[in-house]
């Protein structure tokens, strides 16, 4: 029987424990404050905001939402950066990824204070974490970790292969699975017989973004399957990096698209953010 790891369902209960943290800091004065940054109108990271928002405001978080137009020129979002970097009541800082093309999101990630990073993506962050003392992480591969965890699944000495290296999915989870004692690949566009590489992984993530290109021949059986991806097919249905009907079969367990990863996403970000907001009621004391 293959396990189906349920997103949805484990990020509802997590957030229903977060929800009496953030009661807890209230009384002590602190309310979590997070702010989203989105330039530009893409359709699709205007959706992922809305959902933060919602879950944002379902837990106390005061959430921000900063819209600006895709003229805005580097100068104004560094400065609007360097704004949020200074509010005492802004905990976290979100600046939506991509950017329009001619700002530089290299320096536009260098801009945020690396204690306001819930995104994980300022180069501190990324040295603490390859360094196994982990401050901020990445908030997709720190819910798929706690997506795994609530299934009491320990990856200590599994063969881990990750397909993708982008930094904000497949690097983080690479150095997430090192640090939790996993035997880590990193396969890519460019790696040799990516099927038979895929083929000896007892942990598949897939973070392509390449509408089911993860066959049932690339994959073990009874290999645990993580899929990152949020495409759309030919009929334009929402639709993983992994074929689901061929895979979840032979697999031992696989997170649907939607309903898997994204919404433990979401969930990492407001977990630390209130992580974050903590360490204002210590410095206050
Ligand atoms: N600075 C930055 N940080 C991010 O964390 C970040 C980003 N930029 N840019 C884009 C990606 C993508 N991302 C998702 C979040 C939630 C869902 C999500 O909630 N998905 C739901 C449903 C979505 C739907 O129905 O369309 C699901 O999978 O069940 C998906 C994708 C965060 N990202």
């Amino acid at each position: 029987m293959t396990t189906v790891l349920d997103g949805k369902q484990t990020a509802n209960d997590l957030m229903i424990a977060l929800k009496q943290t953030v009661d807890e800091l209230k009384t002590k004065g602190v309310t979590p404050g997070l702010a989203v940054i989105l330039v530009g109108e893409d359709p699709a990271s205007a959706i992922y905001v809305r959902n933060k928002h919602r879950r944002a405001d379902g837990l106390g978080i005061r959430s921000l939402q900063i819209s600006m137009p895709k003229t805005t020129t580097e100068t104004e979002l560094l400065n609007k950066i360097e704004e949020l970097n200074e509010d005492p009541t802004i905990d976290g800082i979100l600046v939506q990824l991509p950017l329009p093309a001619d700002i530089d999101e290299q320096k536009v990630i260098e801009a945020i204070d690396p204690n306001k990073d819930v995104d994980g993506f300022h180069p501190m962050n990324v040295g603490k974490l390859w360094t196994n003392m982990p401050q901020v992480v990445a908030s997709t591969p720190y819910g798929i970790m706690t997506l795994l965890d609530h299934y009491h699944i320990d990856v200590t000495g599994m063969n881990a292969v990750i397909v993708g290296r982008s930094n904000i999915v497949g690097r983080p989870m690479a150095a997430l699975l090192l640090n939790h004692s996993a035997t880590v690949t990193i396969a890519h566009s460019k790696t040799k017989d990516l099927a038979k590489v895929c083929a000896q992984a007892d942990l598949l993530v897939v973070a392509t973004g390449r509408a089911e290109m993860i066959t049932a021949d690339m994959v073990k059986p009874g290999a645990i399957v993580i899929d990152v991806g949020m495409d759309r097919n030919a009929e334009g249905k929402l639709v993983g990096d992994v074929n689901y009907a061929q895979v979840a079969p032979i697999a031992s367990a696989i997170t649907p698209v939607p309903g898997g990863v994204g919404p433990m996403t979401i969930a990492s970000l407001m977990l630390q953010t209130v992580e974050l907001a903590k360490r204002r009621v210590h410095a206050d004391a």
